[in-house]
């Protein structure tokens, strides 16, 4: 088996949260420290972790990110390298894309070309955001890319394939956390309690009438609660509900008339029933743009190669916190194939292990004809 699959069910073995990878992040270094260090400098930030690797004649610093946080799912694969943390899972892929982003480290560490490059590990992707602080790090500061690189796994593309597009890519994202404070009492009772299970559904209800009607039907947008929590037991009407959501949209207008009718809706619903909420945008992502010019050249290279076949795709409603890496960078982003039956976010999401080697071996070809090898 590739020595690269075996590490990436290390990892799977070890999901951690946003800002939690301190395995993770021990993981990494140890292996890290197997590779030549005659050419390697490494930084830590955070819990993640920044590699430089001296060119042998650099006129530019070429960048590759990955994320290496998990999610809060319980795995349901049953695979024999199933995660070992409970209600934790790389469900997102971010085992891949760590094991690829070694295997390309470790050629260029044997291998060093012209140019200097460099590779974050960067944590809390899913969630509150790291690319965001790391961008602002005296740590990355120091060893900024000129042009820079990430790829996310695609479960819906077979193995072997890449797709992306020029331009925008992924949304812009913002995270929706909100709290409805009532009135609790008897089951039997409701006259007298002011019941925060019906009113957080009715707004759930409503929430729906944003897509539908305010946002312009030829922009794009998605409001999905994906957590909502309310009650301690059967006969007791609850006094408080909580719900857990985010909003996707494709422009930055749409987001804000989004929010904007998400205060307004809220406010309807704490006079319609006598209750107060209190709303919490937590982190929001930036847009991913593909640079048009450095996408073309990626496009171009990865259509002349055989044993990948390109396809071209459609803006997605992900998030990505990379898009503030190219806000300032110039690069792209682009989706690998590893065809899963499941869906990312799944509780049973299981990429094809194939697309790692086939991932190494196109990174590091395409980074020789970039680096003046
Ligand atoms: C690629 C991917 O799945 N990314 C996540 C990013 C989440 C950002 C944030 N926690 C939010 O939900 O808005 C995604 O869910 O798209």
């Amino acid at each position: 088996m590739n020595h690269f699959v075996n590490i990436r069910r290390d990892l799977h073995q070890i999901p951690e949260l946003g800002f939690k990878e301190e395995k993770t992040q021990q993981y990494l270094l140890n292996y890290l420290h197997t590779l030549p260090q005659d050419r390697m400098e490494l930084k830590k930030w955070r819990t993640g972790i920044i590699v430089k690797i001296k060119g042998l004649n650099p006129s530019k610093t070429i960048g590759w990110r990955t994320d290496i946080d998990g999610l809060p799912i319980t795995e349901k694969t049953d695979l024999p390298f199933s995660s070992l943390h409970e209600g934790r899972m790389h469900a997102c892929g971010h085992d891949f894309h760590m094991s690829i982003a070694l295997g390309v480290v470790t050629y260029f560490a044997e291998n060093p070309i012209n140019d200097d490059l460099v590779f974050i590990f960067q944590p809390a992707e899913e969630g509150p955001g790291g690319a965001e602080p790391l961008m602002a790090s005296k740590e990355l500061k120091a060893w900024m890319p000129d042009e820079i690189y990430a790829l996310h796994i695609a479960p819906e593309h077979p193995a072997g394939t890449i797709a992306t597009k020029q331009g925008l890519l992924f949304a812009n994202t913002s995270e929706l956390f909100i709290d409805f404070k009532g009135k609790g009492g008897h089951a039997a009772y409701p006259h007298e309690t002011k019941d925060m299970v019906v009113a957080a559904s009715y707004f759930v209800t409503q929430l729906q009438s944003i897509v539908s009607r305010n946002v312009d039907p030829l922009d794009s947008a998605v409001v999905t609660i994906g957590k909502m929590t309310a009650g301690t037991v059967q006969n007791v009407i609850a006094d408080h509900a909580r719900l857990e959501g985010t909003i996707r949209t494709l422009s930055p207008e749409a987001m804000r008339k989004a929010k904007a009718r998400v205060q307004s809706l809220l406010k309807g619903i704490e006079a319609s029933f006598e209750c107060e909420a209190e709303i919490d945008n937590g982190s929001g992502y930036y847009q991913v743009f593909n640079d048009p010019e450095v996408t073309d050249r990626f496009i171009q290279f990865a259509k002349a190669q055989t044993d990948i076949q390109f396809i071209h795709s459609r803006e997605a409603m992900t998030g990505e916190d990379f898009g503030f890496m190219l806000k300032e960078i110039p690069g792209m982003m682009f989706w690998l194939g590893v065809g899963s039956e499941y869906g990312l976010h799944h509780a049973k999401l299981n990429p094809d292990e194939a697309a790692i080697e086939t991932a190494i071996s196109f990174i590091t070809r395409y980074f020789i004809a970039l680096g003046h090898k």
